[in-house]
């Protein structure tokens, strides 16, 4: 499996005559296989490079090569087939669909993908056996917890085999028990499937968890690092420089 491969990515938001910069000169090289953070205080840019990794949004300029495709050379259509086939998403609020079963929730990636009956069935158990949840397949998403939600997000997200997984502070909506457990169980999901994960969070319990880590400030990377008890002492003085530029 390939890295994703980043080459000098920007990204603006115009807010009427005001243009907001959210992402200058990226360049990262993110390896696969691997459980990576990325990391920087509200309003760094972690949500749009996500964005721009998953073929959600486009970048300005530069290049993003995912999967072994260079993605600004597809249309929106072939984009969002290529989205569905190898990119998986979880997201803070879950993002179910709230009038689907559990086990609907993880088959509509499944039928999108036009998957035959029997081979989603067998996927979809295995998948709710996998995330601890195959007596609650006939519950809708109001009549679970927040950690079975989000445990049906991380199905759906595996569903189709991705070979990259993008979780947008995963944990941020959960008490800490049970982030702790979401994060472990993707943690084992990673292992076990062997598909790459990137998550944004402050989280330090995610940050602790992650193979690899980095940093972004002001839309600008500020490193990339390994995990370990570096990765709390790089956040600390990602947090102090903050405070520092909130104070001037
Ligand atoms: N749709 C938008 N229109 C205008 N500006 C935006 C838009 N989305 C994001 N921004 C701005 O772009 C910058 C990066 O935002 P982004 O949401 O990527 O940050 P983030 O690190 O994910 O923040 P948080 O941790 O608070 O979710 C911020 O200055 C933000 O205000």
């Amino acid at each position: 499996m390939s890295a994703l491969e980043i080459k000098q990515l920007n990204k603006h938001y115009q807010l009427d005559a005001i243009r907001v910069p959210a992402l200058i000169d990226i360049n990262l090289n993110i390896a696969p296989q691997r459980f990576t953070v990325l990391s920087g205080p509200s309003g760094s840019g972690k949500t749009t490079l996500l964005n721009l990794i998953g073929c959600i949004d486009r970048p300005d300029s530069g290049e993003i090569i995912i999967a072994g495709q260079q993605v600004k050379q597809l249309s929106d259509d072939a984009l969002a087939d290529f989205r569905s086939r190898h990119i998986g998403f979880i997201f803070q609020n879950f993002n179910l669909l709230p009038v689907l079963t559990a086990y609907e929730n993880i088959e509509y990636p499944l039928l999108l993908a036009k998957v035959p009956a029997a081979k989603r069935k067998a996927r979809i158990l295995s998948l709710l056996d996998a995330v601890g949840l195959s007596d609650k397949a006939r519950n809708l998403p109001g009549q679970l917890s927040g950690g079975q939600r989000q445990r049906v997000a991380i199905a759906r997200a595996l569903a189709t085999e991705p070979q990259w997984v993008l979780a947008d502070e995963p944990t941020a909506n959960l008490d800490s028990h049970t982030g702790a457990s979401i994060i472990e169980l993707m943690r084992t999901m990673q292992r076990d499937l062997n598909v790459s994960f990137v998550f944004s969070s402050h989280d330090p319990q995610v940050l602790a968890a992650a193979d690899d880590a980095i940093f972004i400030h002001d839309g600008r990377l500020v490193e990339t690092a390994a995990a370990g008890d570096a990765l709390a002492a790089k956040t600390a003085a990602i947090k102090t420089i903050s405070t520092q530029q909130v104070a001037a």
